[in-house]
């Protein structure tokens, strides 16, 4: 359908509000002459017609960052690194421009987006440095005549799908590493959210980074330019962040010409409180993680669990906490809150809060849909709320926090742990035994102790279980995008 965009943007450099998709060094619509309207969740109006690219525009960008790859492989690191150096430099000198577009398209507060910019960029300064930090080993050979070599390689191709929540940081910290190893790098960004993909490929050209090497394919049918990725012999790996379902399909598709995967996918994140907590660091660690993003992160707090003792003073101080959260339109300066992405995400949330209050759970505060309009709800604490319900199980992606009540440290863990996702866990004790004790025991690729806020640039990012596999930022998110080969070198004596 289309429509004409209704936006009132401000932005210093208008240049990067763009609707075209970026294949190649170029900007180009699609074959098809389709497009898809980018809509912002707060006021539904408007804000871009993108190209609507399909099966073919992805091949041919597959095959444009092919090309460009050799070349940028053989760059020296320095080279790459000093690129991804100016990148990082242009998107904090636009920051607030990036995050106006940020906000516009996926509904999170100025300050939340620009926020979001800041930490995107990290990965990209920290990546640059990275780039130059790729070692290899010669080991002891088994005979006299032999030396043993071991080098790092970029994997070729890399595809990338990610999803709205994260518009921005989420291919910030796929593509530095991709980019710092060697890789050229095709993304698919989520169709809620193409435009901060495309505003940091001006910024990508404006650094230098050469055609082919950085493209941004964009569209409404997912599973098109998705299948393209997955069985496209070209792509040598795919890197996915998003909903345990879609990864599983893309590994079964991926399976095909054996890619290397990277998976981010879901979780259920325990966020446990102990009667020897200081509660107010608590209170401000769940407040952090369960509200962020209006409760859109994969790495949110899912399900409070709270010892008998404390449970009821936690339960007010929350709440008290929660009510002071102004909902509205993210782009306003009093709005500490923004709206949902859209409205099937409300219906969702408003489904789970509903099945939690008619098995026995109480809302403290909120517990409905707010009336601003379909893609708002109202941030939430429910106690009592029980393993039966399907807050226990299923991930909400929305501001809502439902509190359980646990007795002992081994009735904690076995709750903690009963779960198929293993991303995040979060717990709060002063006791430093249990401080081991318990973080050793939850089976999670993330542990925050006495901490809210878990995500940063240095830190290695990932989940086990059905949470995923590998590794974004720190040292060890370069591993994912290098090959590891062996040179074996004979005839020495
Ligand atoms: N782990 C995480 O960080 C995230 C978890 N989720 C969870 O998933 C739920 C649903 O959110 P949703 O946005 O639908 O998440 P999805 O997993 O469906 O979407 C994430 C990305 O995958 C793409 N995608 C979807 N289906 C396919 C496919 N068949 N082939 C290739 N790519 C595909 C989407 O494209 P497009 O948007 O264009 O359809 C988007 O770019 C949330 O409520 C939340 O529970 C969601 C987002 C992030
Ligand atoms: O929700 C996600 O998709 C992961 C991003 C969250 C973070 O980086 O903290």
């Amino acid at each position: 359908m289309e429509m004409t965009p209704a936006t009132n943007l401000q932005l210093k450099r208008p240049d990067l509000l763009r609707s075209q998709a970026y294949i190649n060094g170029e900007w180009l619509d699609a074959d098809s002459g389709k497009t898809l309207a980018v809509i912002n969740p707060a006021s539904g109006v408007v804000i871009a017609c993108i190209a609507d690219l399909g099966v073919d525009e992805t091949r041919r960008a597959i095959a444009a960052a092919e090309q460009a790859q050799k070349l940028w492989a053989r760059k020296t690191a320095k080279a790459r690194a000093n690129i991804l150096r100016q990148w990082f430099n242009l998107i904090m000198a636009n920051q607030q421009d990036l995050a106006a577009i940020l906000t516009a398209e996926q509904g999170k507060t100025l300050a939340e987006a620009a926020g979001e910019i800041a930490y995107g960029a990290n990965y990209i300064e920290w990546f640059a440095e990275e780039a130059k930090r790729i070692y290899g080993d010669i080991i002891a050979p088994p005979s006299a005549d032999k030396r043993i070599l071991v080098i790092k390689q970029a994997v070729g191709v890399v595809a990338s799908i990610t999803p709205w929540n994260f518009p921005n940081a989420m291919i910030a910290r796929k593509v530095a590493p991709a980019l710092a190893a060697g890789c050229a790098f095709v993304c698919k960004p989520a169709k809620e959210t193409p435009l901060s993909a495309l505003a940091m490929a001006v910024l990508g050209e404006e650094a230098g980074i050469p055609a082919g090497v950085f493209n941004v394919v964009c569209g409404s049918s997912a599973s098109a330019i998705g299948g393209e990725m997955t069985s496209n012999p070209l792509v040598r790996k795919l890197t996915f962040t998003g909903s345990t379902p879609v990864g599983k399909t893309l590994l079964q598709q991926c399976a095909a010409t054996v890619k290397k995967t990277s998976m981010e996918l879901g979780g259920n994140a325990p966020f446990i409180v102990f009667d020897d907590a200081d509660i107010d660091a608590a209170i401000a660690g769940a407040m952090a993680s369960k509200y962020r993003n209006a409760g859109q992160t994969c790495v949110c707090t899912n399900r409070i669990l709270v010892q008998r003792g404390i449970y009821d003073e936690f339960a007010e101080k929350l709440a008290a906490e929660v009510r002071k959260f102004q909902l509205g339109d993210g782009a306003a300066a009093e709005t500490t809150m923004g709206p949902l992405v859209n409205s099937k995400a409300a219906r969702d949330v408003t489904a789970l809060v509903d099945d939690a209050l008619a098995n026995g759970a109480t809302a403290l505060t909120g517990g409905r849909a707010s009336s601003l309009g379909d893609c708002f709800y109202e941030p939430t604490v429910l106690t009592g709320a029980t393993r039966e319900m399907r807050v226990f199980k299923e991930e909400i992606f929305g501001p809502v926090a439902p509190l359980f009540a646990f007795d002992t440290e081994e009735e904690a863990i076995e709750m903690a742990n009963d779960t198929e996702f293993g991303l995040a866990a979060y717990f709060y004790t002063q006791d430093h035994a249990r401080i081991w004790r318990f973080g050793e025991a939850l089976e999670y690729g993330i542990v925050g102790i006495n901490e809210g806020l878990i995500s940063n640039e240095m830190a290695p990012f990932g989940g086990v279980k059905e949470s995923g596999s590998g590794r974004e930022g720190s040292k060890y998110g370069i591993d994912d995008y290098v090959e590891i080969k062996y040179l074996c070198l004979g005839g020495l004596e």
